[in-house]
């Protein structure tokens, strides 16, 4: 059994620590994804090339690898990056976006699966997917709700010894064992592209503070659920409600953050 982390100790914690987080990462998200990171208070740096990952990532505190617009150098890439960074004990957050959309995703994400990330982030078809369990995948969003991927997770933990999230309405964090679910957030973080992405970065963050694995993807899931519950409040719609959550991001507070977290 996991102990549930103190929210406001890690957030204060990452602000201190101001970590320098390497992306290997999306196309698509990366802007997003690296703004996330700045209003929180971390360093990100987005580099990708093969000749460079290596020793890039052992200047950083912590390594965000995420197959949202996999091709075969940043696979390559990525394969250097987790080799420098397993040995040297930089913590590590895999995103295995689509994962079961096609052949090369599954098996890339098998693969860097197999190197054993310290923390595995997925929406339900992508952690199905990974257990063998999906039926066909659509792309880059889930068709399952997050409770069909409950056992799924678990069970990914335990074969990794890793910690497991789970995203969706609810998220589900796991170490194999125990399960906390994380029930903030708002439909409206579906409306924008690279949020769960953003969860992923942020777990990334977390870990580069020197949380531990279940304790940095709990953090970062709950911090970027009361965000959004906060940026929806004041939103016309995804447009306004994208700039708002990097404003909510920088303003938490850890007080706000542990009295808003519904835990179940
Ligand atoms: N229906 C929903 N209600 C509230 N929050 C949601 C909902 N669906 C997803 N989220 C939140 O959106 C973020 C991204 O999760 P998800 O959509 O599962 O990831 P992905 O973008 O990788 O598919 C998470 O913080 C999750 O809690
Ligand atoms: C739309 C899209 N296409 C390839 S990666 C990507 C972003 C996916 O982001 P998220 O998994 O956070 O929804
Ligand atoms: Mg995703």
């Amino acid at each position: 059994m996991f102990s549930a982390p103190d929210l406001a100790a890690a957030l204060d914690r990452l602000k201190a620590a101001a970590p320098l987080v390497h992306n290997i990462t999306n196309t698509v998200v990366a802007n997003f994804t690296a703004n996330a990171l700045l209003a929180v208070g971390a360093s990100p740096a987005m580099v990708q090339a093969e000749e460079e990952a290596g020793e890039f990532v052992l200047r950083a505190q912590a390594l965000v690898v995420n197959i949202g617009t996999l091709s075969a150098p940043q696979r390559a890439a990525m394969r250097v990056a987790v080799a420098a960074a397993s040995p040297a004990g930089i913590p590590w957050v895999l995103d295995p976006v689509a994962a079961g959309a096609t052949a090369y995703r599954l098996d890339t994400a098998r693969e860097l699966l197999a190197r054993r990330p310290t923390v595995l982030r997925g929406n339900a078809s992508e952690i199905l997917a990974l257990a063998g369990q999906g039926g066909a995948s659509r792309g880059v969003d889930s068709t399952a709700a997050a409770e069909m991927a409950r056992d799924a997770a678990r069970m990914l933990a335990r074969q990794g010894g890793i910690a497991v999230a789970v995203t969706g309405a609810v998220d589900y964090v796991t170490d194999g064992e125990a399960m906390l679910g994380i029930a903030n957030g708002h439909p409206m973080l579906t409306r924008v592209t690279g949020t769960g992405c953003t969860a992923t970065a942020l777990t990334g963050a977390f870990l580069g503070a020197g949380l531990p694995g279940v304790a940095a993807v709990a953090s970062a899931l709950t911090l970027l659920g009361v965000a959004a519950e906060d940026a929806a409040s004041g939103a016309a719609g995804p447009g306004s409600f994208a700039v708002a959550l990097l404003d909510r991001l920088h303003a938490m507070d850890g007080a706000t953050l542990a009295a808003r977290a519904r835990w179940r």
